[in-house]
């Protein structure tokens, strides 16, 4: 079948001679290359010079393997295994190319190899544009998910859909005057949306009076909200004390911990709810109050009000709009984009771009964050002071977090610290980790800021059982 197509060419053109193949092989777009056994280039078409930049008889005669050492052709040539439409990465002169390349035989002997290529560097750039693109697009559409959130809400970090409803929720009811109650596990956020919330209401200039009614004794607690006047108990400051009521006049208070409020104290708390109006401990004035009530709890005050420990009438009183923030687990999406909003801050502090490394990232992302937030915000706080260089790796984290095989290594074995081979491949790990995780996965800017080839970047992740991570 060959023959018989060489044979019509033959007949088409009369003069078939050398000349004219190398003429063909010049006006062809694709580079030509062909080595013999030992890789020295013995023949190359104009486009591979093009590619150099440098005239073709300065390449015939040099070694491929001294050029470009990690060159697909010189695999095939070695292995004798044809390869076909495969990308490569050539690091001499920078370019990304694609195409094939198969080995020359005779007598089953190889002789060498003919690669045909083409550079597919505008091809990479384009996907490369299109990635940022991409990533543009995502950012708008982040905005676009904020978009009917006021400003005061962009705080409050987190796009999981569920979320989005209770803040689109919390944004209609923050210019009202309506009594919040925030529900949600310790740590989900719930000062951060009860700010936010005073923050994009008419009393913004007004001031937000936080009270834990958790953290107060029971003892000082009625005084703390109330104030009291001067003699009102021994040990009474003297000219009396302004309760927390009367400070947030005309702004919010923030009730946090409701839940743990004393069956009695939330009598007086009803009390002052109804009659918007409080009267200091062991004074008889009363004092009209303009106050808005967020209130917060991380309890479950249905099954409190059956156990006898709430009072279902402030229950009724407080539960106008209530809004329930999931907790951590429940919304793994946001994970990601809370540490690095964390990350950010000490990014800023520190003037360094310090980022999560692909295994920080997959560890986060499994983990059950029992502490929520919070405990998000300490860890990332944690590993960007214990950290040496720009990456957060797992070594960084808290023992508890750490997979169970990087805590067993040093019991296992003991590890040389002058061993230059494993501290070699521990630097060649980390890096191509981190190259990955600051190209956001993208693996043909992690091979250029490598400086490698793309098969040799293969065999170094296959080698190090580097898992790439779904885009952060
Ligand atoms: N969505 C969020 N965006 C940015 N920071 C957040 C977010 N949620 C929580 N945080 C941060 O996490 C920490 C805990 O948040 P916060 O105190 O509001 O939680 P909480 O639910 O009120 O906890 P607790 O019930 O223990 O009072 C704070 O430092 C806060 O800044």
């Amino acid at each position: 079948m060959k023959s018989n197509s060489h044979a019509v060419t033959t007949k088409i053109i009369q003069k078939w001679d050398q000349d004219l193949l190398f003429k063909i092989l010049d006006n062809i777009d694709d580079v030509v290359l062909v080595l013999d056994s030992d890789t020295t280039i013995v023949y190359a078409n104009e486009s591979y010079a093009n590619i150099l930049g440098v005239p073709v008889y300065k390449v015939l005669g040099c070694r491929l393997d001294m050029i470009e050492p990690d060159a697909l052709a010189i695999a095939v040539l070695r292995s004798g295994v044809a390869s076909h439409g495969q990308s490569d990465y050539l690091t001499s002169v920078g370019i990304d190319t694609i195409g094939s390349a198969f080995p020359l035989l005779e007598n089953e002997k190889i002789i060498g190899c003919v690669a045909i290529f083409k550079n597919i560097s505008e091809v990479v750039e384009l996907s490369r544009e299109l990635e940022r693109t991409k990533e543009v697009a995502g950012y708008l559409q982040e905005q676009l998910n904020h978009k009917n959130l006021p400003l005061s809400f962009k705080e409050f970090i987190g796009n999981n859909p569920h979320l989005q409803e209770t803040l689109e929720l919390a944004a209609k009811v923050a210019p009202t005057n309506s009594t919040v109650l925030i529900r949600g596990e310790s740590g989900v956020g719930k000062g951060v949306l009860a700010t936010a919330i005073h923050n994009s209401s008419k009393r913004k200039d007004k001031p937000l009076i936080k009270v834990n009614s958790a953290a107060i004794p029971e003892t000082l607690l009625e005084s703390e909200l109330f104030g009291y006047d001067e003699g009102a108990f021994s040990g009474a400051k003297k000219g009396g004390k302004i309760g927390k009521f009367e400070l947030a006049h005309g702004g919010t208070i923030f009730l946090d911990e409701i839940g743990d409020m004393s069956f009695s104290m939330q009598a007086k708390l009803l009390r002052v709810l109804q009659e918007k109006e409080v009267e200091r401990v062991g004074g008889n004035k009363t004092i009209k109050l303009d106050i808005r009530v967020i209130a917060a709890t991380n309890r479950d005050l249905e099954k409190m009000i059956k156990d006898g420990e709430f009072r279902s009438d402030l229950y009724y009183r407080l539960n106008i709009v209530p809004l329930h923030i999931l907790p951590l687990r429940e919304r793994k999406d946001d994970i990601i984009p809370l540490a690095k909003k964390f990350l950010s801050h000490f990014s800023e502090d520190c003037g360094e771009n310090i980022i999560l490394s692909p295994e920080v990232v997959k560890i986060m992302q499994k983990y059950e964050w029992p502490g929520n937030v919070r405990e998000l915000q300490n860890i990332v706080e944690h590993a960007c002071i214990v950290r040496t260089g720009r990456f957060i790796e797992a070594r960084h984290l808290p023992a508890y977090l750490r997979p169970k095989s990087s805590l067993k290594e040093p019991e296992h074995r003991q590890l040389n610290p002058y061993d230059l081979k494993e501290a070699i491949e521990r630097i060649e790990r980390d890096l191509i980790a981190a190259a990955l995780a600051t190209s956001n996965n993208n693996r043909s800017v992690a091979i250029r800021q490598l400086g490698i080839s793309r098969r040799t970047f293969y065999e170094k992740i296959n080698k190090y059982n580097i898992v790439e991570q779904s885009k952060a």
